[in-house]
């Protein structure tokens, strides 16, 4: 069953120096229990597209439904749906870890007791009982982000959007978190849509991969359908798939990741 379906689904943003078509038309479909890689270079369109299916930024053409709830019509039920752990959190770094999830939810509308309670079992969820009266501002960058992820997951979404979740980690936190997002899947079916500059994690981790450049998705399929496709065998690697499809690495600048 699909959960996340798009068509059409378009942004447009008006600057100064002329309008920026910065998503000229997405068609996908996302199945309920699946995690999707979304990559694509630098600028694509990833990071918009995420926002709009989240509610978060108003979409200047198309259509989508998520979880069944119509973006343009129920936004409300499209939130409901939806955990989104944007490429850097905003947490408080003066609060303790336990604070910062009661705060979220509160703001889920949840009882005093009921928040404390969800706090406890998401930091046990997440391998963060030991870190709950812990200060945000003293946790690891892996720490940081398995607490944006439990504070995205307070209302139990079905689905989970994550935009390059390990941007800067060390290989171990990065492993970790690969583990997280399985495991969110298997153990709670959560359909996860994740961007990722990495293209081993796309690989490890997504059942499907969609590839969108230039606002419009130029290629989908599994990892091994795409890479018998574009890089001539299913042993191929990923890289070179994604470089024969958008002529363009995927690595965002900088040093590459050590592979894990
Ligand atoms: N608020 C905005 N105003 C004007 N242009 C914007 C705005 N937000 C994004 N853009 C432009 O839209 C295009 C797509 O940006 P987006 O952030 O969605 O790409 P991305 O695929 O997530 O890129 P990256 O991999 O670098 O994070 C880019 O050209 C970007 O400069």
């Amino acid at each position: 069953m699909a959960i996340i379906s798009t068509a059409g689904l378009a942004r447009t943003f008006q600057t100064k120096l002329g309008p920026v078509e910065a998503v000229r038309g997405i068609d996908l479909t996302v199945r309920e229990g699946e995690i999707l890689g979304f990559l694509g270079p630098n600028g694509a369109g990833k990071t918009t597209t995420l926002r709009m299916l989240t509610t978060l930024l108003a979409p200047t053409g198309g259509a989508a439904t998520v979880a069944g709830c119509d973006l343009a019509t129920d936004s409300a039920g499209v939130r409901r749906a939806c955990g989104y752990v944007a490429q850097s959190g905003g947490v408080d770094p003066q609060i303790t870890v336990r604070e910062e999830l009661v705060t979220q939810g509160r703001l889920y509308r949840l009882t005093k007791d009921q928040a404390a309670g969800r706090a406890e079992e998401l930091a046990r969820d997440l391998g963060l009982t030991d870190l709950l009266d812990r200060k945000c501002g003293a946790l690891s960058g892996g720490q940081r982000r398995r607490l944006d992820i439990a504070m995205a997951l307070t209302h139990r979404p079905k689905v989970l959007f994550l935009d390059e979740p390990t941007t800067g980690l060390d290989p171990g936190s990065r492993a970790d978190l690969w583990d997280l997002v399985r495991r969110l899947r298997d153990e709670h079916g959560t359909t996860v849509f994740l961007t990722t500059h990495y293209l081993d994690e796309a690989d490890a981790l997504s059942d499907r991969l969609v590839i969108v450049d230039q606002g419009v998705v130029v290629a989908e399929g599994t990892p091994s359908a795409l890479k018998l496709r574009y890089g001539g065998s299913i042993d191929a690697p990923l890289q070179d798939t994604f470089l024969a499809i958008t002529g363009r690495s995927a690595e965002p600048a900088g040093r590459p990741p050590v592979a894990v």
